[in-house]
């Protein structure tokens, strides 16, 4: 008799049970429907992956740039569990990221900063108190006034990079990954790289495109979907990432110590000199410094090295391939150097403004291709209403930069490197400066302006030194570039074939070093 009534409330509680799952997931299903389409529209996606399969390999932007012209300036995707909205035009990101930065200036959690060990970097911390503190560090040392103070230096790094790129130009891309690096390494820590073999510069040049490949969007959206490829064994298929992981958390992790020790050890011998770490340590006084004070000062220093320098040499991959391809461009730059400068001094900071041609030639640098097609991913502090969608709290943003690069009515023939979009009518330069290439409202690139004239000082030094030239095949007949480009966070040329040939036959290291002496003096 127990036994029956025992097995018939079991039954009933089985069937109760089953009931209100069935119920749960109906209303689950409902809602999910009903926020769905108070979200933007984009579009529908197979159970489980979402929209993961529809998007191209490597190039998501290029897929969202095709369906911004079905959907609209707005696109709800989801990969996988993770849904966002991409924002297609630079004026809705303007509404959304600085109009209402108050609301959109958080980031998303992502599932591969933490295994990475970047948890600390500027660009990952969440919209709050660490972060400002952070921002404020790099206000000392890099808003616009503050930044003109290493214009010196980067003209010197770019003048050690013109005899690099004399005496082995076919290494032109690890030269100019040294040159980006040193830059970086001096605003950060006051690190002046060696010229041969420098410990960090050869850990940079070996794991530095890991890290951006292994950083990619997608990887992130991978890692949180399936959260065991963190633990595969290493001999199984599909245990690369985990190994790119660990190689990666034990780089960055030296990155973030070794630079810093220097400073601390160099302060003590009263040997450092002006730095984003010496600065403010100098200004805490290191001996009463509040530890959480020296680790925001230890990280954002970091986060300085590790956001400028692959962006600085991606930026200047792009330019020296938008060179080789258009031979025009290149000639009219030289051409404006050579009327405002002459021959016998290289440019500096002084002569910036009388040269709207490389001015030019810079932002449509910047525009042509993107180095972060997709900018970096901002999030929704809290619920808002934007036209007549509902957006959560927690809801992530992708600003897709090379859509608005590709903007036809801005940018007519978007895929040609046309400098002459940025001067008017009047010969003179637009007031279109690129904006978007640095991201948006509180977020913004917190380097631009150091990045801005470490990228003129090195284009103005090698246009007015070099040729950049296809490179030859055995007839000597020039061979034809296929541009490919590398993808993850960051996107740039892989390296191709080219000659950089100097401008004047009797150039050697000799007359360049000459020519180098004779156009410091008086330089900004
Ligand atoms: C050509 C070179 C560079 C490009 C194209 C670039 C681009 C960007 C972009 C698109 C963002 C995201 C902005 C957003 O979320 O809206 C960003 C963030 C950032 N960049 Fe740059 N950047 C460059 C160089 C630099 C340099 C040289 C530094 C420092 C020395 C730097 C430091 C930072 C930092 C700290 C952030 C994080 C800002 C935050 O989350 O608050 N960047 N950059």
């Amino acid at each position: 008799m127990i036994s029956t009534w025992l097995s018939d409330n079991a039954q009933n509680a089985a069937l109760a049970l089953f009931a209100l799952s069935a119920w749960s997931l109906i209303q689950q299903k409902r809602r999910e429907r009903v926020s769905r389409r108070e979200l933007p529209p984009g579009p529908s996606g197979l159970p489980f992956f979402g929209n993961a399969l529809q998007i191209r390999d490597g190039e998501p932007w290029k897929t969202y740039t095709e369906w911004a012209t079905v959907y609209g300036d707005l696109v709800y995707v989801k990969l996988f569990k993770q849904g966002m909205i991409i924002i297609n035009s630079e004026e809705t990101a303007k509404e959304l990221l600085e109009h209402r930065s108050q609301n959109y200036s958080d980031r998303a959690v992502s599932a591969i900063t933490e295994p990475v060990g970047l948890g600390f970097s500027t660009v990952r911390l969440p919209y709050g108190q660490r972060w400002r503190l952070h921002r404020k560090l790099y206000h000392q040392v890099m808003r616009a006034d503050a930044a003109t103070s290493y214009h010196p230096m980067q003209l010197a790094k770019a003048r050690r990079l013109l005899a690099e790129l004399l005496e082995t130009p076919s290494r032109y891309h690890l030269s100019l990954q040294k040159f980006s690096a040193s830059i970086a390494l001096s605003i950060a820590y006051d690190w002046d790289v060696a010229e041969k073999d420098d410990p960090l510069v050869s850990r940079i040049e070996s794991t530095m495109d890991l890290v951006f490949k292994t950083l990619s969007p997608m990887n992130s959206v991978l890692l949180s979907a399936f959260p065991f490829l963190l633990y595969l064994p290493k001999w199984m298929p599909g245990s690369c990432l985990r190994r790119n992981i660990e190689i990666c958390r034990e780089y960055i992790k030296k990155m973030a110590d070794e630079p810093f020790q220097y400073v601390l050890e160099s302060l003590e011998s009263g040997k450092v000199g002006k730095s984003l770490a010496s600065d403010s340590l100098r200004k805490l006084g290191i001996h009463n410094a509040d530890p959480e004070l020296v680790l925001a000062i230890k990280q954002s220093s970091a986060t300085a090295f590790g956001a400028g320098s692959e962006t600085t040499t991606s930026s200047m991959l792009v330019f020296m391939l938008a060179m080789v391809l258009n031979p025009r461009v290149q000639e009219r730059a030289q051409k404006e150097i050579d009327a405002m400068i002459g021959t016998t001094r290289l440019p500096n900071f002084n002569d910036r403004p009388s040269l709207p041609y490389v001015e030019a030639v810079l932002r449509e640098t910047l525009r042509w291709h993107p180095v972060a097609p997709l900018s970096i991913p901002h999030a929704a502090v809290n619920n808002d209403i934007y036209r007549s969608y509902s957006i959560p709290k927690g809801m992530i943003f992708v600003p897709n930069a090379w859509a608005m690069s590709r903007n036809e009515k801005k940018y007519p023939r978007p895929s040609e490197f046309m400098p002459e979009r940025f001067i008017s009518a009047h010969g003179k330069l637009t007031s279109d400066t690129v904006n978007f290439a640095w991201g948006f409202g509180r977020r913004i690139c917190a380097g631009r302006h150091v990045a801005d004239a470490s990228l003129w000082a090195a284009m103005v030094s090698i246009l007015a030194t070099f040729k950049l030239l296809p490179a030859q095949g055995p007839d000597g007949e020039s061979i034809e570039i296929e541009p490919r480009w590398t993808n993850g966070l960051t996107s740039h040329p892989a390296p191709f074939p080219c000659r950089i040939v100097a401008r004047t036959p009797e150039m050697n290291p000799e007359t360049l070093a000459q020519l180098i002496q004779s156009s410091v003096a008086g330089e900004v």
